[in-house]
């Protein structure tokens, strides 16, 4: 495997945290989460965050949390919206492998459909299809190396993304 740290980025329900602590595992490495880091950072949960203290002062925190991960081999599952401050592409790209998770919007619906811990998720339909709109391209562009995930189960995903670490 790499030397470096694999980051992965995606939507919101794209899979960077499952398949993610399923290829640590295989890979015997460190799984980290930023979602958890920044929880664990502000003794709170993520709803709480955005509620209490607002969006902008979670993606403060979520950068400094990105920026302070180890440079040791791990796999690491970023928020849907990492893509959201230019910043953290620097900072990934600097230091590890970045694999984009590709969901279409309708298999993320179906994914999350019962989910309410996501307070971006967590608002009307036509806003969530917005801010999907809008990030694609950020994630295509901020990709390495990208995983299509629709047409794939769990362990296919974490396979396809082995064979892609195994490479780089
Ligand atoms: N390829 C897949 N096949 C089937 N179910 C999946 C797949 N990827 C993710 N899921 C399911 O979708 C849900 C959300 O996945 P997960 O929490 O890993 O997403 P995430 O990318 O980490 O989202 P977030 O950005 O909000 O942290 C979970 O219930 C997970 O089991
Ligand atoms: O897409 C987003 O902006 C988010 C995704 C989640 O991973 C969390 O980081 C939070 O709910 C915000
Ligand atoms: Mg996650």
């Amino acid at each position: 495997m790499t030397v470096r740290p694999v980051y992965l980025i995606g939507f919101m329900g794209s899979g960077k945290s499952s398949v993610g602590k399923m290829c640590a595992g295989q890979l015997s490495v460190p799984f980290i989460d930023t979602d958890t880091l920044v929880e664990q950072k502000a003794q709170q949960s993520i709803s709480d965050i955005f509620a209490e203290q607002g969006e902008d002062r979670f993606r403060d925190i979520e950068t400094a949390v990105l920026q302070n991960i180890s440079r040791e081999p791990s796999i690491i599952a970023t928020g849907g919206g990492i893509v959201e401050r230019e910043r953290n592409q620097k900072i990934m790209d600097e230091n590890g492998v970045v694999i984009y998770l590709h969901a279409d919007f309708a298999t993320i619906a179906n994914r999350l459909q019962v989910d309410s811990s996501r307070p971006l998720w967590n608002q009307d339909l036509q806003k969530r299809h917005a801010l999907y709109e809008q990030r694609l391209p950020v994630y295509r562009r901020w990709g390495q190396h990208v995983i299509e995930t629709d047409d794939k189960g769990l362990e296919e995903t974490v396979q396809t993304i082995m064979n892609v670490i195994k490479q780089v």
